[in-house]
């Protein structure tokens, strides 16, 4: 797998403005490859990362309770047609061994795992694994609303729609009361 090739989606895009019957030489689209490049260098900036490595910093803290942190905005690129799904994330565990990590860690965690082509299943339960990986906690619950440009703006164009998705672990796989307690805390408060 190789790095980041600015050079290489400059000439890509050239050649899908030139493919669709644009002028690629017009003044307004000069500079557009270079401004996709730039672009794509952000929003696929997660690829060679290991999600895992956002949880580097684990404190000592005796707490076995729920550990949520919801409504963490995300943007990701379908992997089938390269536009964006968006939305939230909320990601919850329980600690256990006085294992716990930042708070901001998780978002950073959603980050890294959004800014590839991605699905939506795969982004869920990417998340849901690095923390049991890093953290051995009792418990996961990993939730994701977005929407779907792919769905929205082309094919069966369908905008508004929601699609929700969750990945459980340990406790919260088991326990069903557990898990319902998480996920009200998730829509609820
Ligand atoms: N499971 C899953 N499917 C996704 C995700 N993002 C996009 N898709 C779907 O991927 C599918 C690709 O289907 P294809 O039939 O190969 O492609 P298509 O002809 O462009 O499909 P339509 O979108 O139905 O027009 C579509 O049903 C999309 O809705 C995702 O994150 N997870
Ligand atoms: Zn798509």
């Amino acid at each position: 797998m190789s790095g980041f090739d600015q050079k290489k989606i400059e000439i890509a895009v050239r050649m899908i403005l030139e493919a669709i019957g644009e002028d690629p030489d017009r003044e307004g689209l000069l500079d557009t490859p270079a401004r996709v490049g730039r672009m794509y260098s952000e929003v696929f900036s997660g690829l060679h990362q290991d999600p895992r490595e956002q949880l580097k910093t684990i404190f000592n803290e005796d707490h076995n309770e729920v550990v949520l942190v919801k409504d963490i905005t995300f943007y990701s690129m379908c992997e089938h047609h390269l536009v964006p799904f968006y939305g939230h994330a909320h990601v919850a565990y329980i600690p256990q061994g006085a294992r716990i990590t930042g708070l901001s860690k998780l978002a950073r965690l959603v980050e890294s795992t959004a800014r590839r082509p991605q699905l939506q299943e795969r982004l869920t339960s990417t998340i849901a694994n690095a923390l049991v990986d890093r953290l051995d906690p009792a418990g996961v619950a990993v939730m994701i609303e977005a929407e779907h440009m792919c769905m929205a703006m082309r094919g069966v164009n369908k905008p508004g729609t929601k699609t929700l998705t969750t990945a459980v672990r340990g406790i919260l796989a088991t326990d069903t009361n557990k898990r319902k307690e998480v996920f009200d805390l998730m829509h609820n408060s």
